[in-house]
């Protein structure tokens, strides 16, 4: 043991966008005091209040979002990071860390944020003391999660103390064996049954309107297995429910009624925080939905709504100066109630009992609730409150939920099927699992044995997240309004039944149709149909990668005169359309008639007549000239092509005048503008861009030399020979190099 760095604390810290890193940081510190670390669990925003400068073992676990962005719960903390490590070689010399990155490789850069963590620390003179762990949504994070939550803890023994000292190998062993000897007697009866749930189980959901959907899983595979193994540990409970005493009811029950009728939770004092009282610019409030309406034709594929959110005037004083067009802003959403009802029933709990107040206490003293549950400790709310407002129940089930509700099946074959799921056999029936996207209450229905209780539930499940939408007007227009365009997001999937036989036709093959549907937009699209007046809760998101146009240079008003893209189809174009707000606004502004820098605009959509988004506000600001070029693809519309010659999508518009897009980036010193989807749209892009550059200075090889000399050496791929005067790794450096000086920017959702 290095008794020299041996410290007795531990701090497990996280920045996570929708729950995952929360969750497992959460479990990781859960996990360290139950083994006698002396743990604490911190976001890393909070890093002020529990001095991180003064932490030396850190457990980090981050997720990568937006375009290899960090998430929004760590940007304070990035700042101070930056500043501290600046030129320090020396500045967390003190420090001994270990970090837990998760990703996903559809997107392009990869566990980004863990990354240049784990790359800013040791130039700062900090030491990994075990190896980074990087975990892949695409292909299933549970394996590597688990893998490294295993090393980590004889690693953690040799630089912190542990109550009962640090394990020796042989419990180190016997974890080992814990994690791998999970073995259940999986002998299913022989010929074994149809998926369960491939038929809808009885309604026992009685009155509730929420329908669930059968899963169709195959089940066959385990016949021909001796054993399972491999399923996560099962975690201990972290929750117990308490009845607050009877002052607390009463208040409780004096408080509830009045808010009922608002779309907030009952526990969030909207009007408070619309008074402005909080300083943060991100502090929620209600707002109202003053208008609607549908902006896709009615043959679209998918319904856009424009909404204008009518911001109160206290919060609109408030926000005054502080958001620009491309900021966005996050709503809060409840799960569909019929779903939380229905799930709530499902689970044995009477309409009463989950109506009542409860609060909850930590089941172990020494550890703290998770983050989004705290709230529940001091002030009580209903079980269908709390379900409501902060649980994820349509979120991709996780193998630990599986490993939990395995043990709440009092049937063997239930039991045997959610281990199989969880295990190392069945990774097939999982990522089949998870690409139904299920909810909790699919999966409830699909084990009908399966009763866990709905405090367990509620703390596996992760946090219900707010979500984010482009503003897409510019303050010049209306302060006091946020214009928000969505798609409402229902979607049919194809599921293949697994017992039907493609041979025979009297069977029905073919494969079933599923709906899903999202949290937010229908629930929006829903209160904006209501006759009486919707409020909602609503929050100004910081913009942490600067996605705005650059203010005017000069106190003359006159616009910055950088020639500016903007790439975005389908509602990603949201955000240009405050954009070329704001520059008719500079420009009517400016104390001399000023020349309108070039502003370009690439959109995409279906059909011309159908889903061109707010085709008469583009075509005025072009006939106007405050666009001053406009290129538009169809994707579905074979006539506009043929007519136009035009090109299918976004990227190919820019590849078919790809001289003119690349002498406005390197020779005109342009700002690229890109909003929309992350995983295709965001990375074809990026690839027409690099494919841009290097064909465009394949005929310029001593501009290529000069813009190569700025780079740091290309770690070309292993065999890649590129002769090209700037090779495409070198491309893609360049584009990287331009995003940190914030000329390519990016925001991009999933
Ligand atoms: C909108 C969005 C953007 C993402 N961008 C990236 C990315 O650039 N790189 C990456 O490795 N993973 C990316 N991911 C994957 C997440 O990091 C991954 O799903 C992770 O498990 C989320 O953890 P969290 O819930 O703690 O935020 C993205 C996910 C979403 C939803």
């Amino acid at each position: 043991m290095t008794g020299a760095f041996v410290d007795p604390r531990v701090a497990v810290l996280y920045a996570s966008q929708t729950g995952n890193a929360e969750s497992i940081s959460h479990s990781i510190y859960e996990a360290a005091v139950k083994r006698g670390f002396d743990a604490s669990w911190h976001v890393l925003d909070d890093h002020e209040a529990f001095g991180f400068n003064a932490l030396r073992t850190v457990v980090f676990v981050v997720s990568t979002t937006g375009d290899g962005d960090p998430p929004d719960n760590s940007a304070r903390f990035w700042r101070v990071l930056r500043k501290a490590t600046r030129g320090s070689a020396t500045a967390y010399a003190h420090l001994r860390f270990a970090i837990l990155g998760l990703g996903d490789t559809n997107y392009s850069n990869f566990c980004n944020t863990a990354q240049r963590l784990d790359k800013q620390l040791l130039a700062a003179g900090a030491t990994a003391f075990y190896p980074k762990g990087l975990a892949d949504d695409a292909t299933g994070m549970e394996e590597v999660v688990e893998a490294w939550i295993e090393g980590l803890w004889p690693a953690l023994a040799r630089v912190a103390h542990c109550a009962g000292g640090p394990p020796g190998d042989d419990a180190v062993d016997a974890a080992a064996d814990a994690l791998a000897g999970l073995a259940v007697g999986a002998e299913p009866a022989p010929g074994a049954e149809p998926a369960p749930g491939a038929e809808p189980a009885s309604a026992d959901g009685g009155g509730a309107a929420h329908e669930f959907q059968p899963l169709l899983l195959d089940f066959r595979p385990m016949a021909a297995l001796k054993a399972i193994s491999g399923a996560p540990r099962v975690p201990e409970p972290i929750c117990a429910a308490v009845l607050p005493d009877a002052d607390a009811e009463k208040r409780y029950w004096s408080a509830a009624p009045q808010l009922e009728s608002l779309a907030c939770p009952p526990w969030h004092d909207g009007v408070a925080a619309a008074s402005g009282a909080a300083d943060e610019p991100s502090t929620p409030f209600l707002a109202r939905i003053a208008s609607a309406a549908r902006i896709t034709g009615p043959e679209a594929l998918k319904r856009t709504l424009l909404l204008e959110i009518e911001l109160p005037e206290a919060a609109a004083r408030h926000v005054r100066g502080r958001w620009h067009a491309g900021d966005a802003f996050n709503v809060y959403a409840p799960n569909d109630a019929r779903l939380v009802a229905a799930t709530l029933e499902r689970l044995g709990v009477g309409a009463r009992d989950a109506r009542r107040p409860q609060l909850l206490a930590s089941a172990d003293p020494a550890i703290k609730l998770p983050a989004h549950l705290q709230r529940f400790a001091a002030a009580p709310a209903s079980l269908h409150d709390m379900l409501l407002w902060t649980a994820d129940l349509c979120s991709p089930p996780r193998k630990v939920l599986l490993r939990v509700l395995a043990d709440a099946c009092s049937e063997p074959a239930d039991r045997d099927r959610l281990l199989y799921l969880c295990s190392k056999q069945g990774p097939a029936a999982f990522d089949e699992l998870r690409r139904q996207r299920p909810t909790v209450l699919d999966i409830l229905h699909a084990f009908p044995s399966c009763r866990p209780s709905a405090v367990r539930l509620l703390e596996l499940l992760p946090p219900l997240v707010p979500r984010s939408y482009s503003i897409c007007n510019a303050p010049h227009e209306s302060e006091a309004v946020w214009r928000v365009a969505f798609n409402v997001v229902e979607y049919e999937l194809e599921v293949v039944d697994p017992f039907s036989s493609a041979e025979d036709p009297e069977d029905g093959a073919g494969p079933r149709r599923v709906r899903r549907r999202g949290v937010c937009t229908p629930w929006l699209e829903a209160l904006a149909r209501r006759a009486a007046p919707a409020h909602v809760l609503v929050a100004l998101r910081p913009n942490l990668n600067a996605f705005r146009l650059p203010p005017p240079p000069l106190p003359d008003g006159a616009p910055d005169p950088r020639p500016v893209l903007m790439v975005g189809p389908g509602t990603g174009v949201a955000p240009f359309i405050g954009f070329l707000q704001q520059r008719a606004a500079e420009l009517a502004r400016a104390a001399q008639p000023a020349d309108a820098p070039l502003t370009w605009l690439f959109f995409g959509c279906r059909t011309a007549a159908h889903d061109f988004l707010f085709r008469a506000e583009i075509e005025g600001r072009l006939a106007s000239g405050v666009l001053g070029r406009l290129s538009v693809c169809f994707s579905r519309d074979p006539e506009a092509r043929e007519e136009h010659g035009a090109p299918r999508y976004v990227q190919d518009a820019m590849l078919s005048r790809r001289d003119e897009v690349a002498e406005l980036m390197l020779d005109r010193d342009a700002l690229l503008y890109v909003c929309g989807d992350a995983k295709g749209m965001g990375k074809d892009v990026n690839d027409a861009m690099a494919d841009i550059l290097c064909g465009y200075l394949a005929s310029r090889p001593a501009r290529a030399r000069e813009l190569a000399a700025q780079l740091p050496p290309a770690r070309a791929p292993a065999g890649a020979a590129d002769d090209a005067p700037l090779s495409r790794a070198q491309a893609l450096q360049l584009l990287a190099l331009w995003t940190a000086q914030r000329r390519y920017l990016r925001d991009l959702w999933a």
